[in-house]
């Protein structure tokens, strides 16, 4: 199985990175392509991966083709690219907002597409990642794709009209989760403990808190209830954290980051 990414962003650095170490497939059958050389230059340095000049050079050498490129650039590269290059190709997207029916319009009649939302934990292989395609893929091909992404995470088969709350709680929620952490970490600064070392505690504990809601199966609320002691710390800071509105002001920034997935679909 040969992989073509269309960008060499961030996203698909992620990936490449995720794919590569899970020796999934030989580093020299991932193919990059990008305007920015030195994005692809950075690839094949660190990882071997083999680059090619253009999407169109690529789609000879490959089965899979990622289109790792913004929504709005997405479709007009693939509508550039000449329609006998699809021939035996399957497309995946992993553009926010981008719709099925939207790519599907930029390529020849019954293209096989698959629409992913990963998010960028797959360098570390613990991406939640969703996954949807048009009515012509093969179920071997879709077994094929699943592969790829399963190298760096887990997906889930969703129904297209779920990918704009799935890009807010899971492309989009590391970065808030991130922030959540350095949060802990520079209210740990104010008093005085090093930067550093309160980023990897506060690591630890949400990476801990975490691993309970999955693995335990309580609601978050009962573990909630389990660390806030009677006249304790916990619930001190919990009183703070509400008087803030913080549930509502995470549910504001999911709310945004849905609305934002509809618009970038144009729709
Ligand atoms: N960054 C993330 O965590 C996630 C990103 N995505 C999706 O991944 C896609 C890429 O996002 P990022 O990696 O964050 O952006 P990025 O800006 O880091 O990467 C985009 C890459 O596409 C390249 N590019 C632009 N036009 C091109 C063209 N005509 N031909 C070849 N390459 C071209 C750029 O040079 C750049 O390297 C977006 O559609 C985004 O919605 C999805 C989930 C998570
Ligand atoms: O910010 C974005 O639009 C992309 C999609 C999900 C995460 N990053």
């Amino acid at each position: 199985m040969k992989i073509g990414f269309i960008g060499a962003g961030k996203m698909a650095t992620a990936l490449v990175n995720g794919i590569v170490s899970s020796k999934l497939v030989p580093s020299n059958d991932v193919f990059v392509t990008d305007i920015n050389a030195d994005a692809t230059a950075k690839l094949k340095q660190e990882l071997n991966v083999s680059v090619a000049d253009s999407a169109e050079n690529m789609l000879s050498k490959v089965d899979i083709v990622i289109t790792a490129v913004g929504p709005k650039v997405a479709p007009q590269i693939l509508s550039g690219i000449k329609d006998e290059l699809f021939k035996d190709k399957t497309v995946v997207s992993i553009a926010a907002g981008l719709q099925l029916d939207t790519l599907a319009a930029a390529l020849p009649a019954k293209t096989p597409i698959v629409r992913i939302m990963p998010n960028i934990n797959a360098v570390v292989g613990e991406a939640a990642i969703a996954l949807c395609t048009n009515d012509y893929v093969e179920d071997s091909v879709k077994a094929d794709v699943k592969k790829i992404f399963e190298s760096v995470g887990t997906v889930y088969e969703l129904p297209e009209s779920q990918f704009s709350i799935f890009t807010a709680i899971s492309g989009s929620s590391p970065a808030y989760a991130y922030l959540f952490i350095d949060s802990i970490a520079r209210g740990a600064v104010k008093n005085g403990m090093n930067k550093d070392l309160a980023t990897k505690i506060a690591a630890e504990a949400v990476l801990g808190s975490a691993k309970m809601i999955k693995e335990t199966g309580e609601e978050p609320w009962t573990l909630i209830n389990n660390v806030s002691s009677p006249g304790g710390t916990t619930v001190a800071g919990l009183v703070e954290l509400e008087d803030n509105a913080f549930i509502s002001t995470v549910i504001k920034g999911i709310d945004a980051t849905i609305n934002k997935d509809k618009e970038l679909s144009g729709k």
